[in-house]
């Protein structure tokens, strides 16, 4: 596989290594399984991991993508993401605010965040972001979130007008991420889909082709 460029975010399956979704797996185990399966970018999520062994993670999961040719984000620790060298961070509204995110990785790194619709991307470009995640497009199971479901029709909007790229959030699964991708969305992000299914690294692999083939519009 091809290794992307490290600072910019691959269009496809954005795949959640997620502490509270089967969390008796220790994370390095179910990144290994993501990134066999061709995840092109994980994202380390962790809250309920204590500190040292979040950095330990950290810096195993950054290594293991860097490995794979699969970027490493983590989730809301922009500190872990500098201790581990990793790709970079994706931040919301209760995480540092992304120009700080921004001002501590430097323009090398990816800096991702949350918005719920156009006038937050718009901020996000402002604030130094390289793209969006935008949620939640389904009902999830996965975070109780503070903000109304999209759907695709509201979320093909925010796609259609945002300055960077957007990746869904949210209820994605394997049987909606073609509808998804048919938006024109640059990415999908999944966590249950994928960390509870009998085979990950299948299951990353159906993700990836139906994406692709949704995108293509079939
Ligand atoms: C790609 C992507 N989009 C949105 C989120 C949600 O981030 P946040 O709002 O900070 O919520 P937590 O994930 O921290 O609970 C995300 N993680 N990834
Ligand atoms: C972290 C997060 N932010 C919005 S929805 C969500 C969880 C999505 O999980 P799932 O893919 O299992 O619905
Ligand atoms: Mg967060």
């Amino acid at each position: 596989m091809n290794a992307p460029p490290r600072n910019m975010l691959p269009r496809g399956p954005y795949l959640l290594c997620d502490d509270t979704v089967l969390p008796d797996v220790p994370l390095v185990d179910k990144a290994a399984r993501l990134v066999a399966g061709g995840a092109r970018v994980v994202q380390l999520r962790m809250k309920r991991t204590p500190p040292r062994a979040a950095l330990a993670a950290a810096r195993e999961v950054t290594a293991l993508c860097r490995r794979a040719g699969a970027l490493c984000l983590l989730n809301d620790r922009v500190d872990l993401a500098l201790l581990a060298g990793a790709d970079g961070v994706h931040v919301g509204d209760e995480d540092l605010p992304p120009e700080a995110a921004r001002e501590l990785l430097g323009p090398g790194r990816l800096v991702g965040v949350t918005v719920r619709g156009l006038e937050g991307a718009r901020a996000a470009r402002d604030a130094g972001a390289d793209y969006v995640g935008v949620g939640p497009l389904f009902a999830t199971m996965t975070k109780q979130v503070g903000a109304p479901v999209l759907g695709l029709e509201s979320f093909a909007e925010v796609v259609k007008g945002s300055p960077l790229p957007v990746v869904g959030i949210g209820g994605v699964k394997l049987w909606n991420i073609g509808k998804v991708a048919a938006t024109g969305a640059h990415g999908a992000a999944v966590v249950s889909d994928a960390l509870l299914a009998g085979d990950i690294s299948e299951r990353v692999r159906q993700l990836v082709a139906a994406f692709e083939q949704g995108g293509a519009g079939d």
